[in-house]
């Protein structure tokens, strides 16, 4: 009968493992059920996936923050998850086996375990022969021990190898993404929240992926599989057994709900005092003009004070739960022991049957337990993910689409100097992240082939708004802008930014690499001598010289070279395109007057026969134009022939 109650409860464990599987892999929709769940809890999850400065301090505040999480939560797609992981299919595959095979070996565990001791308590003696009967069950436990180490190496790294894929996929197809939006995508995220899509999110994304495939599929069958090991062994002790569950888990739902209430009170308050912190110290000039540290630092303490006596309640309420959890888990041992002692008595189980049966019940409780935070694990990566996703379904209005048949890449036709390279339209334009506000009021200008043409204005005229139309960084939203008779919208705007505009901006960027590198950027396929040319060009040769293998960081000393030589790698960089429209936007604004007058005799020399629209604040780049415009107001004020500007 033992023989056969073993066996019963070896194959009850394969098979409630398989139903364990088979329930936790059907549930696709695991990731909608743990937030209707999470969102019943009290949303204490909702607070932690959400930025701190997000954190909900008023129900709408709460709601709001719930809402964005549905909405990043509903952006997941199984689909393009499918998709990242079809590379590593059978490294998937291979792991989620071996996943599942170490579950069904440790809920075989208790029966090796029942055996052994059985095996020790008929021993009569300690010499050879006697031993050897305990030799087999134990080498068979050994047995399966080995072959649930093996198969949980497997897994682990297997898995660690498909999410550290998986990541690293996700980050370069986000990045790929990032780099083919238009400028207005950048005006609408700022940088950081970009960054945390590339490194928060994506490792959010892919931990929850990991806990998902190896701590799900591994618990939920090892939960299904132990009870269904525990009711096969004995049916009446499990009753017993399951009946006191319900109530465990009725104290456990009532206190942990109570909990995530004051979790979220807690988290609430602390995001209060740091406001009252951040306040202080971003306007600490003004704080210690009125003197008001003292105040401050009372306003602090109080917010401070609150939040700590939150945090304490906290501390005592989890250090009940953890008590009473204790508690109940030795109340369950005990029980059974006392319930197992009871079937020993009636010869229903065999001493080493109800220590297999304790090993049972510590495992089911500790695969159900370790379940749980996989909700939260999930709802987190989730969100993440869907964050993540919902960037990745982004499309630019602007597109980069190289080689789309159609798009000019080359003037429409020979413009000879003097006659119009580039013509605004009537030109109207608001950035597409404020459009009320109308930048550009009906501008229309023209720039001729070969000739210097100055744009001036106060300050918001919408002078480099021009420019960053003229690069097709944006589209006007009215009229037009032409170049050599045709709408600009039908050259390639690859093409545009390649080789028709040289931008010298009034913030040079250089990247951390050598002078030479930061030349030849935008073009990266020219030859030294080029990157040296341009550089004489634009008198940048002295420092490529000194610094051929210098990094950014080292270009020259004090403040006023550095400008100088930064504003000088940008025009050799500008000039390395040969661009058929120099754009200089107040390159020289910000240098001082010593830097300006070497800097200007190199522009002068890279401005030679060459169309340039400059944007002008001072009398001497004036002067050295062709035409000037004057814009005020998004408008053109006053167009004229240098010379009649003059008079
Ligand atoms: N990315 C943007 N999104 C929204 N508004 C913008 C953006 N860039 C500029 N603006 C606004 O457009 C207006 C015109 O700016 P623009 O930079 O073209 O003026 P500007 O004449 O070049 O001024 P400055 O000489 O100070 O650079 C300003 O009110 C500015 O605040």
């Amino acid at each position: 009968r033992r023989g056969v109650r073993l066996a019963l409860g070896s194959a009850a464990a394969v098979v409630g493992g398989g139903v364990g599987l088979g329930c936790y892999v059907a549930s696709s929709d695991w990731l909608s059920a743990s937030a209707s769940l999470f969102s019943l809890g009290g949303g204490v999850v909702r607070a932690e996936t959400a930025p701190p400065a997000e954190l909900a301090r008023t129900d709408e505040d709460a709601s709001a923050v719930s809402r964005s999480v549905d909405d990043d939560v509903g952006k997941f797609s199984w689909r393009l998850l499918g998709s990242l992981l079809l590379p590593d299919l059978h490294l998937l595959l291979a792991a989620v086996v071996a996943s599942v095979a170490a579950a069904l070996l440790n809920v075989q565990i208790p029966v090796g375990i029942s055996q052994v001791v059985d095996s020790v308590m008929r021993l009569q003696g300690a010499d050879w022969d006697q031993l050897k009967t305990v030799m087999g069950p134990a080498l068979r436990l050994l047995g399966v021990y080995a072959a649930q180490s093996g198969v949980t190496f497997a897994y682990i790294s297997l898995l660690g190898c498909v999410g550290e894929n998986l990541a690293a996929r996700l980050r370069r197809r986000l990045m790929a993404t990032l780099l083919t939006q238009d400028v207005a995508f950048f005006d609408r995220h700022r940088s950081a929240e970009l960054l945390s899509r590339l490194s928060g999110d994506v490792q959010d994304f892919k931990s929850a992926f990991k806990s998902a495939v190896s701590q799900g599929l591994r618990n939920a069958t090892q939960t299904v599989g132990s009870l269904g090991y525990l009711v096969a062994m004995s049916p009446r002790l499990s009753a017993f057994f399951l009946l006191y569950i319900p109530l465990v888990v009725a104290v456990g739902l009532g206190l942990g709900s109570m909990l995530r209430a004051l979790s979220k009170r807690a988290a609430a308050q602390q995001a209060a005092a740091n406001a009252v912190a951040h306040e202080a110290l971003t306007q600490m000039r003004s704080v210690k003009a009125f003197g008001m540290e003292a105040e401050e630092l009372r306003l602090y303490e109080g917010q401070v004070e609150e939040a700590a006596a939150l945090a304490r309640r906290l501390a005592l309420g989890i250090g009940l739960f953890q008590a009473l959890s204790n508690l109940a888990v030795n109340g369950v041992v005990l029980t059974v022991l006392c319930g197992g002692g009871v079937c020993i008595g009636r010869g229903e189980l065999t001493a080493g049957e109800l220590t297999a049966y304790l090993v049972g019940v510590q495992t089911a409780m500790r695969s159900a337990a370790n379940l749980s935070p996989l909700f939260g694990h999930a709802i987190k990566g989730a969100t993440a993910g869907g964050r993540v996703f919902r960037l990745l379904d982004s499309r630019p209005c602007i597109e980069i689409d190289r080689g789309r048949p159609g798009l000019l890449t080359e003037l429409a036709a020979p413009v000879s100097a003097g006659q119009d390279l580039v013509r605004l339209e009537n030109v109207r334009f608001a950035y597409p992240g404020r459009p009320d506000a109308v930048v550009l009021d009906g501008v229309s200008l023209t720039v001729p082939s070969g000739c210097v043409v100055a744009v001036c204005g106060r300050s918001g005229a919408g002078k480099s708004t021009v420019t960053q139309l003229l690069t097709r960084f944006y589209d006007p939203t009215d009229g037009r802008v032409l170049l050599a008779g045709r709408d600009l919208r039908s050259y390639d705007p690859g093409w545009v930014r390649d080789r028709l505009v040289g931008l010298i901006p009034q913030e040079p960027a250089l990247f951390c690499a050598t002078i030479r590198e930061n030349i030849r950027y935008g073009r990266p396929e020219a030859t030294d001598a080029e990157v040296e040319a341009a550089a004489r060009l634009a008198q940048a040769h002295k420092f490529i010289k000194a610094f051929r293998a210098a990094t950014t960081r080292t270009l020259a000393s004090g403040a006023g070279g550095q400008r100088r030589s930064e504003t000088a790698i940008a025009i050799a960089r500008a000039l390395l395109k040969d661009p058929k429209l120099l754009i200089l936007d107040e390159a020289t604004s910000a240098l001082d007057s010593e830097s300006e007058r070497l800097v200007q005799a190199a522009l002068q020399q890279a401005m030679q026969g060459r169309t340039v629209i400059v944007i002008a604040h001072r009398l001497s780049t004036i002067e050295s134009a062709d035409y000037v415009v004057v814009m005020g107001n998004g408008r053109v004020l006053e167009a004229s022939a240098l010379a009649i500007f003059r008079v």
